[in-house]
């Protein structure tokens, strides 16, 4: 639910990406206007054209040429005015999208929030400041200046007809605040529903078969059926604004347009001492509340965009990580943990409590213990993605909190338990670890890490297509793709989480031939369950006991 200091933050942070957009709203702002000079131009030429026929002196012929003249002028306006307003939408969506696939990227698995609902934030919420970037600000902007303009020139007609218009202007922006109350609460909510269907969704297809195994799946359609039906009646919500708002002001055009049909109607019977001012003034009611009904139309969105702003807001404001770069990488690190706690937040238990250890170039270490004792925990504070409440951790005797958490990353390969293998090629999969790499470098990365040895069989090499997920690959396969990674990556520090956890003792053979060779010469910290990680000369620590206990293994 959205507290009123979360609604103001939201608020002012649109306003400063309004700031940011300035440059880019202003070529539609321009287009419009000019739309608007065109239109108070073709009202004073139809004004000449019609004083004729009702038999005053007025235009002729000419003037309706230059009439269809400005209505294909307007028309193409409209259209550039269109597409710059789409650009500008665009624009904005792809750098808001940038930053946040980057903030999420750093926080990493720090973030709880599931899989569909960073899906969500990064299609949905963004999607939905599209409409305040391409309509709303220039609209508002447009919804000034345009009827400011008419005024201005109906004064030079009629300046009662301009103080009509002058009042009509004013009550609008009351009327869409009287109809818009609740409105912004009623965009969030609706944006709270979009943001629970979209996860659950997500969710539920990621354990499709799961679901279709235990057959859940009636089950889980009704659930999503039940949400979707409460998005609709919150849509339905959100657009009761607009279409009251747009009632309000077709109420005011409606009123203003006989008052001065009216006032205007009467004296042209009386012989009206200048009758074409008099049918111009009535003919700019509809181009003064033009710009006026676009900005109604885009309130709605700026409702909704409030409503994604609350969401991302917290996260794009949130300072960015601070820390020292690397001078340049060095070839060996030697790690040593002193006395170093952890704790997450809300969980009272210290996850690390007061470790000590330390690892050189050359040497591998094997974190064992039961589940929870936190083995993990030493690999997430290598990688930067969480911070030691005390004690120390040095990387070649420097403090490796004082470097940036994006810098720690770069010192290190991960592989986890179980590799993720993006659609593409086995080559393009393998090229993630270093996007520069040559030819000839991931042909040796997977030499070395043994995907050659079945990517040979594969028809076309390391250039066969593996679907979303490593689909075709075992899981033994998809390790080495892994591994190939961290061999291409050559950082001097290996991190491995239960690396041979899902696979069957021939293949974790195999695997494990491929990490022993990727650990010489690095130093490589190894998370597992098991100390018997067969090939690998390595020291065991055990964690658990909360104290270390180190003896050897070969
Ligand atoms: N983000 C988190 N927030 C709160 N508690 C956490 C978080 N991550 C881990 N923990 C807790 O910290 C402790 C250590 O977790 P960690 O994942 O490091 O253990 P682990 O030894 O790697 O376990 P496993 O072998 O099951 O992977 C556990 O009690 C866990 O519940």
């Amino acid at each position: 639910m959205e507290s009123p200091s979360n609604g103001r933050a939201a608020s002012a942070w649109l306003m400063r990406q309004a700031r940011a957009q300035r440059g880019r709203v202003a070529l539609p702002v321009a287009l419009g206007l000019a739309t608007t000079l065109c239109a108070v131009g073709l009202a004073f030429l139809i004004a000449r054209v019609l004083a004729t026929l009702l038999g005053f002196a007025g235009g002729g012929w000419e003037d309706l040429g230059i009439a269809a003249l400005l209505v294909l002028a307007m028309a193409g306006l409209g259209m550039a005015q269109e597409a710059a307003q789409n650009r500008a939408g665009e624009a904005a969506r792809a750098k808001l999208r940038t930053a946040l696939f980057a903030r999420l990227m750093e926080l990493g698995p720090d973030d709880k929030r599931g899989v569909g609902e960073k899906a969500a934030l990064l299609v949905d919420r963004v999607e939905a400041l599209d409409g305040f970037f391409a309509r709303w600000l220039p609209a508002v902007a447009l919804a000034i200046l345009a009827p400011a303009t008419i005024i201005l020139v109906a004064a030079w007609a009629d300046w009662v007809t301009a103080l009509v218009l002058l009042v009509m202007g004013l009550l609008v922006p009351v009327g869409m605040a009287v109809t818009g109350i609740g409105a912004a609460r009623e965009s969030r909510r609706q944006m709270d529903v979009l943001g629970r269907l979209s996860g659950r969704f997500v969710d539920r297809l990621r354990g499709l078969s799961t679901l279709v195994q235990f057959n859940r799946a009636e089950d889980e359609a009704r659930h999503l059926g039940q949400v979707a039906e409460e998005f609709r009646t919150r849509t339905m919500r959100v657009l009761r604004v607009a279409f009251l708002s747009t009632t309000v002001l077709e109420l005011l055009a409606a009123g203003s347009i006989a008052y001065l049909a009216w006032r205007h109607g009467a004296h042209l019977g009386a012989n009206h001492p200048d009758p074409v001012a008099a049918i111009f003034c009535i003919l700019l009611v509809p181009a003064f509340f033009q710009p006026l009904r676009t900005f109604s139309q885009a309130y709605h969105e700026a409702m909704s965009a409030r409503g994604a702003a609350a969401d991302l807001a917290p996260l794009l404001e949130a300072p960015p990580a601070e820390g020292l770069l690397l001078e340049s990488m060095p070839p060996r690190v030697t790690v040593a943990f002193t006395e170093v706690a952890l704790r997450y937040e809300g969980n009272p238990r210290p996850a690390l409590d007061r470790l000590t250890f330390a690892v050189s170039p050359g040497e591998t270490l094997l974190l064992v213990g039961p589940s929870g004792s936190g083995k993990s925990s030493v690999l997430k504070l290598l990688m930067g993605f969480a911070r030691p409440s005390s004690g120390r951790i040095a990387l070649n005797g420097q403090d490796a909190t004082r470097l940036k958490p994006a810098e720690l990353r770069r010192l290190s390969a991960y592989v986890g338990q179980r590799a993720h293998l993006f659609q593409g090629t086995l080559r393009e999969n393998i090229a993630l670890a270093r996007p520069d790499a040559s030819a000839a470098e991931i042909t040796r990365a997977a030499e070395a890490a043994r995907v050659m040895s079945f990517a040979r069989r594969l028809p076309q090499g390391l250039d066969t297509e593996v679907g979303e997920g490593g689909y075709g690959l075992s899981g033994g396969q998809r390790q080495r793709v892994a591994l190939a990674r961290a061999f291409l990556r050559d950082a001097p520090l290996i991190l491995l989480d239960e690396p041979t956890t899902a696979l069957d003792p021939g293949t974790e053979a195999e695997v494990m031939e491929a990490i022993a060779r990727l650990c010489a010469g690095r130093t490589a910290i190894i998370a597992t369950h098991s100390p018997q990680l067969r090939g690998l000369s390595a020291r065991v620590l055990e964690l658990g006991a909360g104290r270390m206990a180190v003896s050897h293994v070969e």
